[in-house]
């Protein structure tokens, strides 16, 4: 099979509500095996909620989430296993080593014990980590621990990455890696649904961005289509400029002024 030519993700009228509260409100997307997906949005706009959904960790929205081709309310989890997933909030097991750690979660999906701890120690040797691979995590510096868990997500060679935020706490040097190992990736037929709030690194690594407003889609396309259509010229002018926000100033210029206040009051 061509790369391009699998459909790996459909979102068909997906809705989702906590307490009443609609926070999908009928999302509509098909993904093709290779595509590196940009999903951005507003603090609130739903993101982390459809990937969620999609993960399996969410129950109780409404429409249609196909991967794979299947539907996953099926009940059959096996697509699970063809996934990778780097949480926004990653609770890492502190406590574990990153050996104990990556060699129980590549077990998880399925991989021989040894061969899992083989393949997450040639991993952090290759980040920098080999001589903390026996070191508790609770050791570790943020972005060692962000390291952990981008390793983790991909031990098992998965079709399908969903990323939340995955270069928080990297540094330069690190981020440059973690970008250039995308490409690799999705040149090699995998596909990525990458969620963040970095425009610029959306802007040069996505092959498509998918923008999303209390819970729609409100734009969908490359980010050369995005910067045509809304006549900006990046993707943070793009984005203030979809999302209708011009008051960074103002809303600055008050904070200030408050938290002022409060220290001539003292
Ligand atoms: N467990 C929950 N219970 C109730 N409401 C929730 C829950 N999780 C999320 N929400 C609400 O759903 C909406 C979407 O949240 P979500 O975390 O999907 O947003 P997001 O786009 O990922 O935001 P951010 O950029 O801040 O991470 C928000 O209004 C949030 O308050």
């Amino acid at each position: 099979m061509n790369i391009g030519s699998e459909k790996v993700l459909a979102l068909t009228d997906l809705t989702m509500s906590y307490g009443g509260k609609k926070v999908l409100n009928g999302i509509n997307l098909e993904v093709y095996q290779g595509q590196i997906i940009g999903y951005i949005g507003p603090n609130g706009a739903g993101k982390s909620t459809t990937v969620k959904i999609m993960l399996g960790l969410i129950d109780g929205y409404e429409g249609k989430v196909e991967i794979f081709g299947q539907d996953i309310a099926i009940g059959d989890h096996t697509y699970k296993r063809r996934i990778g997933y780097v949480p926004e909030n990653a609770e890492v097991y502190d406590n574990l080593t990153a050996s104990e750690y990556l060699t129980f979660s590549g077990e998880l999906y399925g991989l021989d014990r040894k061969y899992a701890e083989l393949k997450a120690f040639k991993l952090m040797n290759q980040f920098g980590l080999g001589n903390m691979y026996h070191n508790r995590i609770s050791s570790y510096s943020k972005g060692m621990k962000q390291k952990v868990l981008i390793i983790s997500s991909l031990l098992h060679d998965p079709d399908l990455l969903f990323l939340d935020e995955p270069l928080s706490g990297l540094d330069a040097n690190s981020m440059m890696i973690i970008k250039e190992m995308l490409s690799l990736l999705a040149a090699q037929g995998k596909t990525i649904f990458y969620s963040s709030h970095i425009m610029d690194v959306v802007e040069k690594i996505s092959s498509r961005i998918i923008l999303i407003v209390d819970g729609k889609i409100v734009a969908d396309g490359s980010f050369e289509e995005l910067k045509l259509q809304s006549k900006e010229g990046t993707l943070e002018e793009i984005f203030n400029q979809l999302t209708g926000f011009n008051e960074h100033k103002s809303i600055a210029e008050n904070f200030v002024s408050t938290i002022r206040d409060v220290q001539n009051n003292e």
